[in-house]
């Protein structure tokens, strides 16, 4: 698989130069459609702007009690703890596409813009990143697979509850930055009064790197310590996405750059593209499921068997591997 990686567009640039509206606050009103490109909706599935959580609702009133509770929860121990356990990806094997559809049982309580079963979410990002980027198949694939980790959601990975599994994630063990949805309940935190971490760079220095640095725990970073474990041959970029995918605060509104390194000031490039196409595709629009597969299937057995290829998911004893496995708790 060839990947180009030196030079991803800076972003907005490409997105403008191919008439697809960036994120300019005032730049709400028009919906541009680009023949055969992805088109950037004004509203979510429910007809609000993407990610308000202030507005009234009946969804946004069991989203902030998502996030108190997982504000509440999600400490620097809590957070090791998990590290430590679901590190040991004690193996249980499925493919990626038996894992796609596991997630068809599972519906995202902390997500404002989408209550479709998640195989629907992985689809619609996946195929809105193919409409703009045909030639990047190591992205399409980084679509499908970037939410698998939610998983842990079902009882064969521990049926963690919903606050350690989904939401946007936060460095734990340093000050919860205030960009950080529903931030005022981080003062129910046992760890907000704690001097050790309560400082801006609390356990960290500067420019350590986020690879260094603990994020409350979930689905990215288990599916990334899964890809890890199964050497996937993901370039780095790839696995910093799904890494860091639901991370806002530092690829909306900027905050902890004092923690990244050069690597991550690189990769962060590419996560804001792909971050347009995990955000933006939440629709009603329902996918053909049976319709894509193929294409999928394909990009799984072809990035993982290729003659000559990289793997994806690694290859054991000369065995090619198109299976991840994940731990059991
Ligand atoms: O509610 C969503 C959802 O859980 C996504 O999978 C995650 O990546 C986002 O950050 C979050 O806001
Ligand atoms: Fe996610
Ligand atoms: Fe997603």
């Amino acid at each position: 698989m060839t990947i180009l990686l030196e030079q991803p567009p800076a972003f907005g640039v490409e997105l403008e130069e191919k008439n697809i509206p960036v994120d300019h606050d005032d730049d709400q009103e028009n919906e541009l459609v680009l023949e055969g490109g992805f088109a950037v909706p004004d509203t979510n599935s429910f007809g609000h702007t993407f990610r308000d959580y202030d507005i009234e609702s009946e969804r946004q009133r069991s989203v902030e009690e998502f996030y108190r509770t997982n504000h509440i929860n999600q400490t620097y121990d809590f957070v090791e703890g998990m590290r430590e356990e679901y590190g040991k990806l004690k193996r249980v094997e499925m493919s990626i596409w038996e894992c796609c559809e596991l997630l068809n049982e599972f519906i995202d309580e902390s997500d404002p813009d989408l209550d479709e079963p998640q195989i629907e979410h992985l689809l619609q990002t996946a195929e809105a990143i193919r409409k703009d980027y045909p030639n990047e198949d190591w992205l399409h694939l980084t679509g499908l697979i970037h939410d698998l980790g939610k998983v842990l959601l079902h009882p064969t990975f521990g049926e963690l509850p919903q606050w350690a599994v989904v939401g946007d994630t936060f460095p734990v063990g340093c000050a919860f930055d205030e960009s950080i949805v529903h931030h005022k309940h981080f003062k129910e935190n046992p760890d907000y009064n704690n001097t050790a971490y309560k400082s801006k760079y609390g356990v960290y220095s500067e420019g350590c790197g986020l690879d260094k640095v603990y994020m409350s725990w979930g689905h990215d970073d288990y599916m990334y310590l899964v890809a890890k474990e199964n050497k996937s041959t993901l370039p780095s970029a790839g696995l910093f996405i799904i890494r860091y995918h639901s991370f806002y605060a530092l690829h909306r509104a900027d905050a902890y750059r004092h923690l990244m390194n050069e690597e991550d000031v690189e990769n962060l490039k590419w996560l804001k593209i792909f971050n347009k196409y995990d955000l933006y595709s939440k629709s009603k629009v329902r996918i053909d499921v049976e319709r894509v597969k193929p294409y999928y299937l394909s990009l799984i057995e072809k990035l993982s068997l290729g003659k000559g290829k990289e793997a994806v998911f690694g290859r054991q004893g000369g065995k090619c591997l198109t299976y991840i496995a994940m731990s059991r708790a």
